[in-house]
C-alpha cells in the first residue's frame, strides 16, 4: 500500500486507528475456548466488528508464538482472513525483528515472501544498523517501521540517553535512518507516552507516518498525539491493543469491542476535521 492510499483510507473512515490483536489465549471468554481455532475465532469476531473503525491491523507475533505451531496457525489465518475480507486494511506485523544482514534477509522473506501472510509492514528494532534494514527495503510497496522512541520505561536506558554532540541517541537514529528510506518506505515507532518530543520529531521527520502504540492501558493521550503529531496528510497510526479487545470478556465480548473501537474513531474524525484542512 503506498502513502496516498493510505491517507485515502484515513479520509475515507475518519480514522487512523491501528487495532493491535494482542491475542492471549488465557485472555478471551472462555466460550470461545470450545471452537477448534479460538485465537483465530476470537481474531474474526473483533475484526469483523471493529473493521469500519480502523484503517490498520497490527497482530503482534509474540503472542502467537507463545502457543508454538497452532498459534503460528491462527495468525497465519487471521492476515488471510484480513486480506481476503477487508483488503483496505494496512496490516502490520509486530514482529520487532533486525539481525545481521545475511539473516535479516530470511526475517524479511518470512514477513514479505508469502502469499498467505500478505503483510503491509513490518516493526523493526533499527540498533543494528543499516545493514540490519537495507534486506527489508527491497521489496516495493512494503515498509518498515523503525522503534526509535518507545513507549516503555526502559526507553530512558538507551534511546533517551544524551549522546556527546548533546542530543538524544534516538534522535541520531531519526537522523541517519532517513538516508536509508523515503517516507514512502519507512515509518517509525514513537510511543503515546513521549509526547513531549513529538514537536521536536516532528521538525525533524514532518512527513513521515508515525505508528505510535501506548494510548489506552499504558496512559499515553489522545488528544495530545493528534495535536503534536498530526501533519497534512494525518501521519500518524495510532495502535490501541487490550483497551479494544479485552473490552470485556463475557459472551458480550463483540459489542464491547466495537463500541470501543468506535469511540476512538469518533474522537479521532474530530482530530482531522480540526487539523487537516482537505479541499
Ligand atoms: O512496536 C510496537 O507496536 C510497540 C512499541 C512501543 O513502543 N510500545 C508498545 O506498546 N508497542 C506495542 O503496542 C501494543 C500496545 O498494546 P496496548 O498497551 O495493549 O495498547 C503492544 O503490542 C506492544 O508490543
Amino acid at each position: 500500500m503506498t502513502k496516498h492510499q493510505l491517507f485515502n483510507n484515513i479520509v475515507k473512515k475518519q480514522s487512523f486507528l491501528c487495532i493491535g490483536l494482542d491475542t492471549d489465549i488465557k485472555k478471551i471468554p472462555v466460550h470461545l475456548l470450545k471452537e477448534e481455532d479460538p485465537i483465530f475465532s476470537f481474531n474474526k469476531t473483533v475484526i469483523d466488528v471493529t473493521q469500519q473503525y480502523c484503517v490498520a491491523y497490527k497482530p503482534n507475533t509474540a503472542f502467537y508464538e507463545a502457543t508454538g505451531i497452532s498459534g503460528l496457525i491462527s495468525l497465519k489465518k487471521t492476515v488471510k482472513y484480513i486480506r481476503k475480507n477487508y483488503p483496505e486494511q494496512f496490516i502490520i506485523a509486530d514482529a520487532k525483528r533486525g539481525d545481521i544482514g545475511n539473516t535479516s534477509k530470511m526475517y524479511a522473506r518470512s514477513v514479505f515472501d508469502h502469499a498467505d501472510t500478505d503483510y503491509d509492514a513490518i516493526t523493526i528494532n533499527p540498533y543494528m544498523g543499516e545493514d540490519s534494514i537495507r534486506p527489508f527495503l527491497v521489496y516495493p510497496n512494503k515498509w518498515v517501521i523503525l522503534l526509535v522512541l518507545t513507549s516503555n520505561k526502559g526507553s530512558h536506558d538507551f534511546q533517551l540517553a544524551t549522546c556527546s554532540t548533546g542530543e538524544y541517541l534516538f534522535e541520531k537514529v531519526l537522523q541517519k535512518s532517513q538516508t536509508w528510506a523515503t517516507d514512502e518506505q519507512m515509518m517509525y515507532v514513537i510511543g503515546a507516552t513521549q509526547v513531549k518530543m513529538l514537536t521536536n520529531i516532528r521538525k525533524t521527520i514532518p512527513n513521515h507516518f508515525l505508528l505510535v502504540p501506548g494510548i489506552g492501558t499504558q496512559g499515553g493521550n489522545l488528544k495530545n498525539v493528534a495535536k503534536y503529531g498530526i501533519n497534512s496528510h494525518c501521519g500518524l497510526l495510532v495502535n490501541s491493543s487490550r483497551q479494544i479487545i479485552y473490552a470485556d470478556f463475557s459472551k458480550k465480548f463483540a459489542e464491547a469491542a466495537s463500541q470501543e473501537a468506535q469511540k476512538i474513531q469518533s474522537e479521532m474524525a474530530k482530530y482531522l476535521a480540526r487539523y487537516i484542512h482537505l479541499e
